[in-house]
């Protein structure tokens, strides 16, 4: 086992060698993609590699990346997570509700006292109470009861969330490495809104078959990224996955991704600082944040009913997906030009695989 698992880690890396070298002589990322997408055999040789390396070791940590999605979905759905969330939601509207009558209050000051309304100040707290009562606007709303947590785990590759007590689980992947897996090129779903009579969240989920080319909005109550939005070149296909998770939850939903990184917390903290702050601009508020060894770990509440609610420019879109980058985006290194003691490959497939699924096309 250990043999094939080195053996599927050195076929990837080669892989990811030769895209890179690819890169770097500028080829369109969009059509590399599109070659990538289409080489099953190559695809289906990672899924592999990735399911003995996430079942032979990754399984062996104390709580894994499964586990922490599960406890958390579990926390906020079953017990007090959502509850506290919104107790927050409702003093923090409180609080902006007595800022805003300040703010009018203020304002009627000015008048009398004849100050310039349009003074740096007031425009900063005017701006402040607009995010805010925006922020706040769906405090009132409380999920329908549920039976089960329906979860969608995209990039599944060999389902892990399947059989948890408390959910029922969708997971779709480029290309499965489990049967129960429905096949799905996430980028390419459509996302349809089902008739005002039919409640998206007991749409039945069990007539899906693969492959998945489209599902209801509002349909789930978590979606799961587990080291799936590293896997992408472009940011900009990031941003296409976090606007079609938006779309695919039901308000309060859980986004929940986990994204590798073997180094300390703080290192790449404004990495994380910018994620948070595009998946704001998609409606996101973020949840609960945790720093495990090699990945971190944030759930994200959706806060708003719908993401297209401000429609976005392709420039601002550009913008936003810039936001949602990778340490490799960053740098044109390519193995070859590592140090030899950074080439872990062959010695680690466990350290390998975690930088291999950060980098299908970098280095
Ligand atoms: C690094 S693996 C992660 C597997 C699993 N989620 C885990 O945590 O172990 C990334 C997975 O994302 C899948 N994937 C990549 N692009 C995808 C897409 N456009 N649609 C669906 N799945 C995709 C890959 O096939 C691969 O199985």
């Amino acid at each position: 086992m250990e043999a094939e698992c080195e053996l599927g880690s050195e076929q990837a890396k080669k892989e990811h060698e030769k895209l890179a070298s690819v890169i770097k002589e500028n080829a369109e990322i969009e059509t590399l993609w599109q070659q990538h997408t289409q080489d099953e055999a190559k695809l289906q040789m990672y899924a592999n590699a990735m399911y003995q390396l996430a079942t032979q070791h990754w399984s062996k940590h104390a709580e894994t990346r499964i586990d922490w999605c599960h406890r958390i979905a579990v926390d906020y759905f079953l017990y007090d997570g959502l509850k506290a969330a919104l107790e927050k939601d409702k003093k923090r509207k409180y609080y902006m509700d007595l800022r805003a009558q300040a703010k009018d209050d203020d304002l009627k000051l000015c008048d009398t006292l004849n100050v310039d309304k349009s003074s740096d100040r007031v425009q900063s707290v005017d701006q402040q109470v607009t995010n805010c009562k925006e922020a706040c606007c769906n405090v009132q709303v409380v999920l329908p009861v549920v039976k089960k947590i329906r979860l969608l785990d995209v990039g599944s590759c060999y389902n892990p969330f399947l059989g948890l007590e408390h959910f029922e689980t969708v997971g779709v992947d480029l290309v499965p490495a489990q049967q129960t897996v429905l096949k799905c090129d996430f980028l390419q779903l459509t996302i349809h809104s089902l008739p005002p009579a039919i409640d998206a969240l007991t749409y039945d989920l069990k007539n899906l078959a693969s492959p998945v080319n489209q599902l209801p909005k509002a349909s789930f109550h978590v979606v799961v990224f587990s080291l799936l939005l590293e896997y992408f070149p472009s940011p900009v296909q990031r941003w296409t996955c976090c606007v079609k998770a938006a779309e695919l939850l039901c308000r309060n939903g859980l986004l929940l991704i986990i994204t590798p990184d073997s180094n300390s917390q703080h290192r790449n903290a404004p990495m994380m600082k910018s994620w948070r702050l595009a998946l704001e601009k998609l409606g996101f508020q973020r949840w609960k944040y945790e720093k495990m060894e090699h990945i971190h770990c944030i759930a994200f509440r959706k806060v708003y009913e719908d993401p297209s609610w401000e429609p976005l420019s392709d420039s601002a879109v550009n913008q936003f997906a810039q936001m949602l980058y990778i340490p490799q985006d960053l740098t044109d290194a390519c193995y070859d030009d590592l140090p030899q003691e950074n080439n872990i490959a062959d010695h680690d497939p466990h350290e390998f695989l975690l930088s291999a699924c950060e980098l299908p096309f970098h280095d």
